[in-house]
């Protein structure tokens, strides 16, 4: 069966702390997150922009969380104000997961991979 592997990366400037964190970064302080989304599908998709089922799915659907803030994104966001759960790397890729699933056709596999610094980075999927 033909299968394809879309993938896009990404950047994300925001601050956040770790409540209830018993060291530095229980205090506020910044990430240049960098973010790869990864959708896997067995069949091709129509999109919002395109009526023909040629996409697994938009690349601008993987990257809504880009986007500023205050138009819909995560970049320059206070991830604490935003995220309901506690902000780790791993939360973090789990919320990501959860919301841009909401936005792809049925039938793709995400995975979604969060670098809190160069050499720390985290790899979610659902199963
Ligand atoms: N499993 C996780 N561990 C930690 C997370 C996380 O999300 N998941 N997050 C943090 C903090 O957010 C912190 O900002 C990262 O700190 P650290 O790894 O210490 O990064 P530094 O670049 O500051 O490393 P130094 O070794 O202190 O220079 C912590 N842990
Ligand atoms: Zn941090």
């Amino acid at each position: 069966m033909p299968r394809w592997k879309l993938n896009t990366e990404f950047t994300i400037d925001s601050a956040h702390f770790i409540q209830g964190y018993d060291g530095k970064c229980g205090r506020m302080h910044g990430h240049t997150y960098k973010v790869r989304m990864t959708a896997i599908s067995t069949k091709l998709n129509p999109s919002a922009y395109l009526k023909t089922p040629d996409m697994v799915c938009d690349f601008k659907e993987l990257k809504w969380a880009a986007a500023d803030f205050e138009k819909g994104g995560l970049d320059h966001a206070v991830l604490n104000e935003v995220i309901p759960v506690v902000t780790t790397a791993e939360r973090i890729a789990e919320y990501l997961h959860t919301e841009t699933m909401k936005r792809l056709p049925d039938g793709i596999e995400l995975i979604v991979t969060v670098w809190e610094t160069e050499n720390n980075w985290v790899e979610y999927t659902a199963d």
